[in-house]
């Protein structure tokens, strides 16, 4: 279930700023969705001049994006560390403490996507003004074992969230993920604390990942129609 509010020429300038700030010699991860693919497509352009970086993709498209643009690809187990992280969000949201707290997952890739950007060293989100809210209130999506569904289901109901089984648009059934699994979207309404529900719902057994990611990101670069507001520490 994606949010596919905001304009495509905000989500270049985001996603070409960001690909700006990777350094000789780095390890990037690359996040995934609509605006991420600008930053990917720009990064390729630089290491076409010259640039040498890694990357380390968080999905099938990711994964070929990078494969076109002839990005060098690593993974987490041959490497260090990640230098920096670039990847989308659906809804962001400013937190007291000078962080922000994100929900991601819209393209079911929130999984891979939150192991590699909780590595990095920098991680930077890009994304339209569309997306910046205050409280969060986009439906959690909630990777979960197939098997898992209907008891992950009912504990989202307990927890105050109505579920529903993401479905594909191409195809009769489920979103398969990735990951050979299954995702809840799962509708909280305004979440006043995004910490507590990510707790709990991380703690449900049968669910693999979910989408609230809290205070992980560093930076939030914020596209416009012909300038870039960039928000964090
Ligand atoms: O699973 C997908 C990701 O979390 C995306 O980063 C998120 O959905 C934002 O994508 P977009 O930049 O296309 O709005």
């Amino acid at each position: 279930m994606k949010n596919t509010g905001g304009s495509s020429e905000a989500k270049r300038r985001a996603g070409e700023h960001a690909a700006d700030l990777v350094e000789d010699g780095e390890v990037v991860g690359l996040g995934t969705g609509s605006t991420t693919a600008h930053a990917i497509r720009a990064l390729g352009r630089a290491v076409d001049a010259g640039l040498d970086v890694q990357a380390i993709p968080t999905s099938f498209q990711s994964r070929q994006l990078a494969l076109d643009a002839e990005i060098p690809l690593t993974s987490l187990d041959a490497v260090d560390g990640v230098d920096l992280a670039i990847d989308g969000a659906d809804q962001v949201a400013a937190r007291d403490d000078g962080g922000f707290d994100l929900v991601k997952g819209g393209g079911a890739a929130h999984a891979r996507e939150k192991v590699v950007d909780a590595a990095a060293d920098r991680f930077v989100v890009v994304a339209d003004p569309s997306k910046l809210v205050d409280p969060l209130d986009y439906p959690v999506p909630v990777e979960v074992l197939p098997d898992a569904r209907p008891t992950v289901a009912e504990a989202v109901r307990e927890l105050g969230g109505e579920p529903s089984l993401r479905t594909a648009r191409r195809k009769d059934g489920p979103v398969v993920t990735e990951n050979g699994n299954l995702v809840l979207d799962c509708d909280f309404g305004p979440i006043d604390d995004p910490a507590t529900l990510a707790t709990g719902l991380s703690a449900l057994p049968g669910v693999l990942e979910q989408g609230l990611f809290v205070g992980l990101a560093d930076e939030v670069h914020i596209g416009h129609a012909d300038d870039v507001d960039v928000l964090g520490r």
